[in-house]
């Protein structure tokens, strides 16, 4: 699968001093999991954290999926320290929180490829993302995004800048619609993923659906989240259609025949095929596989 771009609907976050959840995170399914040795972690836990998320890598099977590692600020003393256990145990991501500028992803790049030298891991390997935590963050996205080509995403974190923004989290979201308005696009500008936000109330599911509904219509690759629970329902939210699945069946059956007639565009029940709608066809179908909705082949698998 090199030249598909891999699914990021739900990145889980397992607190970076809890053994049985980070023992057991592999069996929810979550697309990526993120092991935390920031906010979830005290300052008395933070090298205990440390050496049992160096350990879990090293020893437990996690699947396919993505191995994301949320380490300490660059202005804390735990930062270098996380950067050299999380490269050495070959974590996919890091992730940095609080991020301001391309400067402190440049600050990041030079610590994780200072790592990989010291541990004979490829230089490049580890991929980085941001979370975007502060007005300061969300005003400077698009240079965060662009900073390195290392970079695979950057994430709304909306418990803190909502702090930030002298305000807090409602129902209907009007506080973040800025904020994520610009992380997704300086996303898309760059070429990479973009994350909604943890919702923290575990009791309000239709409240999580409501938010879900919403990221998902505006086009985030997906969610940060906090709890196993939410993975079936942006799963959920994020499935095709039976009507989008058969659809984009026929779009990338259409344009094969168009390509093999030397033409790049038809027309199919009077609506014009091009190369957007063939992209979003193919994305259709990743989603409809990552679903169990269609087989190896592309074929509907029914109800
Ligand atoms: C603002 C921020 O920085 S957010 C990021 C930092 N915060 C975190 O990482 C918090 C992560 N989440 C959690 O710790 C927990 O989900 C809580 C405290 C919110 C709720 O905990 P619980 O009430 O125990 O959740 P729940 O009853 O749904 O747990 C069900 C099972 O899932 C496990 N589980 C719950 N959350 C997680 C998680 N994030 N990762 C892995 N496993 C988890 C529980 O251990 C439990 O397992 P068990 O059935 O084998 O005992
Ligand atoms: O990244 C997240 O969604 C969690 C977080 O740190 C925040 O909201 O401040
Ligand atoms: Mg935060």
């Amino acid at each position: 699968m090199a030249t598909e771009e891999r699914l990021r609907r739900t990145m889980m976050f397992v607190p970076g001093n809890n053994p049985a959840m980070i023992k057991d995170a592999g069996i929810y399914g979550a697309d990526s999991i993120m092991f935390d040795l920031e906010d979830a972690v005290s300052l008395a836990e933070k090298d205990a954290a440390r050496y049992l998320i160096y350990e879990a890598l090293q020893t437990v099977d996690y699947g396919d999926a993505e191995l994301v590692v949320r380490v300490n600020g660059l202005d804390t003393p735990f930062f270098e320290n996380d950067i050299k256990m999380m490269v050495k145990a070959n974590v996919d991501v890091i992730r940095l929180p609080k991020t301001e500028s391309a400067a402190m992803i440049k600050q990041l790049v030079v610590a994780v490829e200072k790592a990989e030298k010291e541990f004979g891991r490829e230089v490049g390997s580890t991929k980085v993302m941001a979370a975007i935590e502060s007005a300061l963050g969300v005003v400077n996205a698009y240079e965060i995004a662009s900073a390195s080509d290392r970079m695979i995403g950057i994430a709304l974190s909306a418990e803190d800048y909502t702090t930030d923004m002298k305000t807090h989290r409602y129902p209907d979201g009007q506080e973040l619609l800025y904020a994520r308005n610009v992380i997704l696009h300086a996303a898309r500008a760059a070429g990479i993923a973009a994350f909604d936000t943890v919702f923290t109330n575990m009791d309000d599911e239709a409240g999580f659906y409501r938010e879900t509904e919403l990221i998902h219509q505006l086009g985030f690759d997906g969610k940060s989240l906090v709890n196993p629970r939410q993975i079936e329902m942006v799963n959920k939210v994020y499935q095709p259609s039976e009507k989008e699945i058969l659809n984009a069946q026929n779009v990338i059956e259409a344009i094969e025949e168009a390509r093999q007639k030397g033409s790049g565009v038809i027309s199919m029940n009077g609506q014009m095929v091009d190369r957007p709608v063939v992209l979003r066809a193919q994305r259709v179908m990743r989603l409809a596989k990552a679903a169990n909705l269609v087989d190896e082949e592309g074929n509907y698998l029914g109800k």
